[in-house]
């Protein structure tokens, strides 16, 4: 069963004159990974920060049915957030600050689980200011995650991760996932966010461009046949004379349209003595998807 954790009603906000929300609304459902994606400036920190209460805006915000506003924190107990970059003392290691910022019971638990989750050990008891910013942002992931949060909000989570560092990090969102924690992250590395988010939302110049889940998305993504015979010349005119698309005839590259049928294909070509050598799936990609969705809107 769909359980609403967070909705998002009529969003506005202006800096000044400038309008950087445009009647954002959306609902998150409690144990999803949400991917929020937009080009700079499209305004995912500015939502994220309506979303903690720590800028005033226009509109509806409710976590488990109850309102966050700049003034209304109380929904926000059992919530965890990375923004922007994480704010840390320099002068204290990673241990103390986690130490700093564990509540309630089993404290020192939560920061030794945390430093292990996260495989922290190594640069833990070293002081912030002569950290990397890998180093940096996984403290400030280890922050978000620390106090057991049922919602967890990250800005660019990934930011200065090296490659082993990211899939770590996705490991363990996917993991606190089935432990039943719903992510709201942002990112530029799409990729990233294809392999782990249920659900998308594009933003862009501060409107949502698109709502749906991950694999609508990739299905809007056209997908290939990828086909190698003994003579793709003359498969590729075989196919072309018999009303299939071929858009790269010497790879014979087939987009699958509508009503398209492999069995059909693969009758025609070996019905003419062509050998098939190889034939593979080109699954969608997010990255052309979402370009296709910008492009589609004119924007
Ligand atoms: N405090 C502020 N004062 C004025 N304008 C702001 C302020 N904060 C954000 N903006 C503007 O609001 C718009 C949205 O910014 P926001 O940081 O939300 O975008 P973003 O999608 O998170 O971008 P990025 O990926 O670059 O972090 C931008 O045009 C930005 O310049």
């Amino acid at each position: 069963m769909n359980t609403t954790l967070l909705k998002i009603q009529d969003l506005n906000k202006s800096f000044g004159n400038k309008k950087v929300l445009n009647n954002i609304n959306f609902t998150v459902q409690q144990g999803h990974i949400i991917g929020l994606i937009g080009a700079n400036g499209a305004g995912k920190t500015t939502i994220m920060k309506a979303i903690l209460g720590i800028l005033p805006f226009n509109g509806k915000i409710t976590i488990s049915d109850k309102e966050v506003s700049i003034h209304q924190h109380r929904p926000l107990q059992s919530v965890g957030a990375l923004i922007e970059y994480p704010g840390l003392y320099p002068y204290l290691t990673g241990r103390e600050q986690l130490r700093l910022f564990s509540t309630g019971k089993d404290r020192e638990q939560k920061v030794n689980s945390i430093i292990n989750k996260l495989r922290m050990d190594h640069f833990a008891d070293q002081k912030t200011k002569g950290y990397s910013l890998g180093m940096k942002q996984k403290l400030g992931v280890g922050l978000a995650l620390l106090n057991n949060p049922q919602f967890v909000i990250l800005d660019e989570p990934m930011n200065g991760l090296d490659p082993k560092a990211t899939k770590e990090l996705r490991d363990l969102i996917v993991q606190e996932k089935q432990n039943g924690v719903t992510f709201l992250i942002s990112s530029h590395i799409l990729s990233e966010l294809q392999r782990i988010a249920d659900d998308v939302i594009v933003i862009n110049h501060g409107e949502i461009v698109t709502s749906t889940t991950m694999d609508n998305l990739l299905a809007a993504n056209k997908k290939f046949y990828l086909i190698e015979t003994s003579n793709n010349e003359m498969a590729s005119d075989l196919l072309l004379r018999n009303n299939y698309q071929v858009e790269n005839k010497s790879a014979l590259e087939i987009p699958i349209t509508d009503n398209f049928s492999i069995n059909n294909l693969l009758q025609l070509l070996l019905s003419n003595n062509i050998t098939i050598n190889d034939i593979k799936q080109q699954d969608g990609d997010l990255e052309e998807s979402l370009l296709k969705v910008l492009d589609s809107e004119g924007k």
